[in-house]
């Protein structure tokens, strides 16, 4: 049997008893123990060609308790460090597999103080936290006795150590356990050689993490850390629980400290060589950020491939922190009580997932603004809460119990048009009900003039939706299933022939490869006024070919049109124009008390709302509570978000939840709040739909 295939039913065996094994401290040893295929002698090996095979050497540790020596196999393969111990009774056989996607990294050379061993220190309590073994290799094969022991960790020590750090994961409750093993190597008299043996130990734990595809090893990362997230601790909170693990899983990484708002969203955005240089962003902060990493991605003109490459990451220092606990849920890793560990954790487990992004139009008075977003939108109830409670902030997290109370005794309804697009599969029931309750859409059939509308960007002055607008593009798009642009816009060159002052400036600004570069240019041509508005502002059909006759704004014209090309334009019509009932859409006219779409399962880490919902499964779960609904029904939805279980089964004709692709919302009148990921933009008009695994996020499972 090989090596590999007996470490399995070890593996078994472990984690069955895992619980019991760190009280009871011995087990039966399984019916057919591991063969190591290359037992140890101690004597330092010189790094060979052989390094993917398996290492294998015994070792021993003192159990200061029972007064012993016990003989301990340890083996490193593929699935990780097998430690099978041995006591002097030789029935009592102990037998652990630390797996490879536990073990976050290793480091070698001479003995380190507690303190320089890592993120030991990071946790509370880190004694009662940590299960640390101190395992030598003897020097003759004999166990060591406790004189030779004092002898070795005087200052004269040859011994190389390695460290290997793990956090293991178990369930019931689920967690993770902080684990050090530290393997002692000390055959040889001189230290250099002790070294090169624990050296290649190291190097192979690396070789398999990268092997098993765990490692962010020749990757460096981004960190944006906002530290005024949250209570303001986040540089605290980033030295004292990110950076020793990092460090420990030996991560690179550029650490930029946002200094205003938007400045995410710019370094993302405007950031030249941002994806030769990154692997990854992880964001230490709120929802708040995140979003603008989003945002800033999506104004890149190479924002397709951005997204495709670069994996993103949370790290939760913000208030709400809906995302990281929606990605923990989803790989099923621990978030409370220490949700930063654990987050840092799946930050450099080396593995990612696609996740769904949702583009949001919106309309406010004649301006429309376009943005992504990847949590929830609401309108009504929740989003009232959210955002009117915001005066009470100073007493935490009651502010939300208390403002719901206050929203229960006066409850308000909201009158507006509501459509949305079913999950597929689910079309034809919709179609059903929809003939008894709510109507189909009638047949688009647009004006001249509508489908000629031609949309004006300017900056709004609403602080959030002033950081958020993007494009609209001006014409009607067909329907259609939401595609990639073709693969050969990464390639595009942008050209000028121009010879003029004017041609020639605006050349610097088109004749490039890196649209980030040619946007920045573009951008900066008008920065002084109104750049969004040059930026974007839509002119008629400029194009490429006859730009020598173009005066500089007609250029501008152009390349926007060009830029329009390039960004994501989704398959709604625009805002203004009517939904196609040939498609599917749903139209339902009423009264309401809230209408929140989630994507996520969760919107804060303790409100667990769309419990269905699924990081890629390309779908917008739509809450609908209907006026009419019964307060005490409403207080037990409000009650029960924290734990999923606030949407009736089966479906009631006051709350319902809806499955869709896309949906658009026409409040009557003016008063209102709307939210997006939790911020209020302005009222009116929006619609969303669901791009489906456009982003990748980090996460211990992968795809
Ligand atoms: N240095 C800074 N000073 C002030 N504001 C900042 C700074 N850096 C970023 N911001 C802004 O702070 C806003 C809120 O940040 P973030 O979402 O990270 O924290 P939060 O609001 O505490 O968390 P959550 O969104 O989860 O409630 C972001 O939208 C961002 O624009």
């Amino acid at each position: 049997m090989t090596a590999k295939a007996a470490a399995t039913p070890a593996t078994t065996a472990t984690q069955q008893h895992q619980h019991q094994l760190q009280q009871q401290e011995t087990f039966e040893a399984p019916a057919t123990p591991p063969t190591p295929t290359e037992t140890g002698t101690g004597t330092a090996t010189p790094p060979s060609e052989r390094e993917e095979d398996e290492l294998s050497e015994i070792f021993f540790v003192e159990n200061r308790r029972r007064k012993q020596n016990i003989k301990i196999q340890v083996k490193l393969c593929i699935d990780g460090v097998y430690l099978r111990r041995e006591t002097t009774q030789q029935d009592h056989i102990n037998e652990q597999l630390i797996r490879i996607e536990d073990i976050i990294g290793s480091s070698c050379g001479p003995r380190l103080k507690k303190r320089a061993r890592g993120g030991l220190n990071s946790c509370k309590n880190p004694s009662k936290q940590i299960q640390e073994d101190d395992v030598e290799l003897p020097e003759d094969q004999s166990p060591p006795s406790k004189k030779s022991n004092r002898k070795q960790t005087a200052s004269g020590d040859k011994s190389a150590y390695l460290y290997i750090y793990a956090y293991l994961k178990k369930e019931k409750p689920l967690r993770r356990v902080q684990t050090l093993r530290i393997l002692r190597f000390r055959s040889s008299d001189v230290y250099a050689e002790n070294l090169a043996t624990a050296q290649r130990w190291h190097r192979t734990i690396r070789e398999y993490k990268q092997r098993s595809g765990t490692s962010t090893e020749g990757k460096k990362l981004l960190i944006l850390l906002n530290p005024k997230s949250g209570s303001g601790k986040g540089r605290e909170l980033f030295q004292k629980q990110v950076a020793p693990l990092l460090r420990e899983a030996e991560a690179q990484y550029d650490l930029q400290i946002t200094t205003h708002p938007q400045y995410a969203l710019e370094f993302v955005r405007s950031r030249k060589d941002l994806l030769e240089r990154y692997a990854g962003i992880v964001v230490a902060s709120g929802d708040g950020l995140f979003y603008e990493v989003l945002n800033g991605l999506m104004e890149r003109m190479d924002w397709r491939r951005a997204c495709r490459e670069l994996s993103l990451g949370i790290i939760p220092c913000g208030s709400g922190n809906g995302l990281a606990k929606s990605i923990a849920h989803h790989c099923n890793e621990p978030y409370d009580p220490k949700p930063i560990l654990h987050a840092t954790l799946i930050c450099v487990a080396g593995r990612a997932t696609p996740m769904d992004v949702v583009r949001v139009e919106l309309s406010h008075r004649d301006k429309h603004f376009v943005m992504y977003s990847f949590l929830s939108i609401g309108w009504g109830l929740i989003a009232d809460i959210d955002i009117e409670s915001e005066r009470l902030r100073s007493i935490g997290a009651q502010r939300f119990t208390l403002w719901a109370i206050k929203r229960l005794i006066t409850l308000r309804t909201y009158r507006g048009k509501l459509f949305y697009l079913p999950q597929k599969e689910q079309k034809e029931q919709k179609e059903t009900a929809a003939a008894t309750t709510p109507e189909k859409v009638p047949s688009p059939r647009p004006s001249q003039a509508q489908a000629e509308a031609e949309l004006r960007l300017s900056r709004s002055t609403n602080r959030s939706l002033a950081r958020r607008s993007l494009p609209v593009p001006a014409s009607h798009r067909p329907i259609s299933e939401f595609k990639d642009l073709p693969d050969e816009f990464d390639d595009v060159q942008l050209r000028d022939d121009d010879n003029d002052q004017d041609q020639d400036q605006f050349a610097d600004a088109l004749s490039i490869t890196d649209r980030s570069i040619y946007r920045q240019n573009a951008d900066s041509w008008h920065s002084a006024v109104s750049r969004r508005t040059a930026y974007y502002s839509m002119g008629g059909n400029s194009t490429r070919s006859n730009r020598s006759r173009l005066s500089v704004a007609q250029k501008i014209e152009a390349a926007n049109a060009e830029f329009m090309q390039l960004v994501p334009t989704g398959t709604m019509p625009a805002l203004q124009l009517p939904l196609p009932a040939e498609q599917g859409w749903i139209c339902e006219e009423g009264d309401y008390v809230m209408v929140h779409a989630a994507y996520t399962t969760h919107l804060a880490s303790d409100c667990f709302f769309a419990p269905d919902s699924k990081l890629n499964d390309g779908l917008i779960y739509l809450v609908i509570i209907r006026a009419g609904v019964g307060r005490s029904q409403l207080l037990n939805f409000l009650l029960s978000m924290h734990n999923g279980t606030h949407l009736p089964e089966p479906e009631d004709p006051h709350i319902l939840v809806v499955p869709v692709t896309a949906f658009r919302i026409e409040p009557s009148g003016n008063n209102g709040i709307l939210t997006i990921d939790g911020e209020r933009v302005d009222y009116g008009p929006i619609q969303a739909e669901v791009f489906p695994g456009l982003i990748n996020v980090m996460t211990t499972t992968g795809q």
